[in-house]
């Protein structure tokens, strides 16, 4: 059997792109500063990079899956251009009480759950104690501990930090940007 993988986890509105709510329009998704340059970064030291995000705008009815889709679709190519491959993308579109039947329910894949993060763990055989979860929230931070990750990094670039968020981290940086050096750094 092959050897598994470190992996990060990275969540991505807060994380990876600035948080303007519900994002779903390309010309609403800006990379926040610096986080491009690390993931090519994280890519060279040897991790998977995987996307897992909550996308609950979905049930909401703000958009569609569709629209999800293309959204995501340019964001891997605007990656791939930087040399960046995306390693997975894992999306959850449920909320229990969604005003869209279709995606109502109570689901396993909606952080603070860990279900993308173990689901990813066995597609890409993640060796989930040398990985790192990066999220701007708390719900990412148990969703990680949930689901085994060796390190929950938690970022100032999203919603703002909670004592609560603070205290389920391991760590808590400025921005991924930063990342890379503070695993160097060990
Ligand atoms: O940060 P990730 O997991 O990538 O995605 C979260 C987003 O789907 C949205 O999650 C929402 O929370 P609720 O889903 O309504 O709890 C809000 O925080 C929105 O501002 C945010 O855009
Ligand atoms: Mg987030
Ligand atoms: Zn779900």
């Amino acid at each position: 059997m092959a050897n598994k993988v470190p992996a990060i986890f990275l969540d991505r509105d807060g994380t990876l792109n600035v948080d303007h709510g519900y994002v779903h329009e390309i010309d609403n998704f800006q990379f926040i500063d610096g986080t491009i340059e690390a993931l090519q970064a994280l890519k060279k030291m040897g991790f998977a990079l995987v996307l897992v995000t909550n996308q609950s705008g979905i049930a909401r009815g703000m958009f569609t899956e569709d629209q999800f889709m293309q959204l995501t679709e340019w964001m891997d190519w605007s990656l791939a251009d930087r040399d960046v491959d995306l390693d997975g993308i894992y999306f959850c579109p449920h909320l229990p009480d969604a005003p869209v039947e279709e995606y109502r329910q109570q689901c396993d894949c909606r952080k603070p759950q860990p279900g993308m993060l173990l689901s990813a763990q066995k597609h890409l055989h993640i060796d989930m104690a040398a990985s790192y979860m990066v999220g701007d929230k708390l719900e990412d931070m148990q969703a990680a501990q949930a689901a085994g990750v060796g390190t929950k990094v938690l970022v100032r670039t999203g919603k703002p930090v909670t004592a609560e968020g603070e205290a389920a981290a391991d760590w808590v940086i400025d921005s991924l940007a930063d990342l890379p050096e503070r695993i160097k750094k060990g």
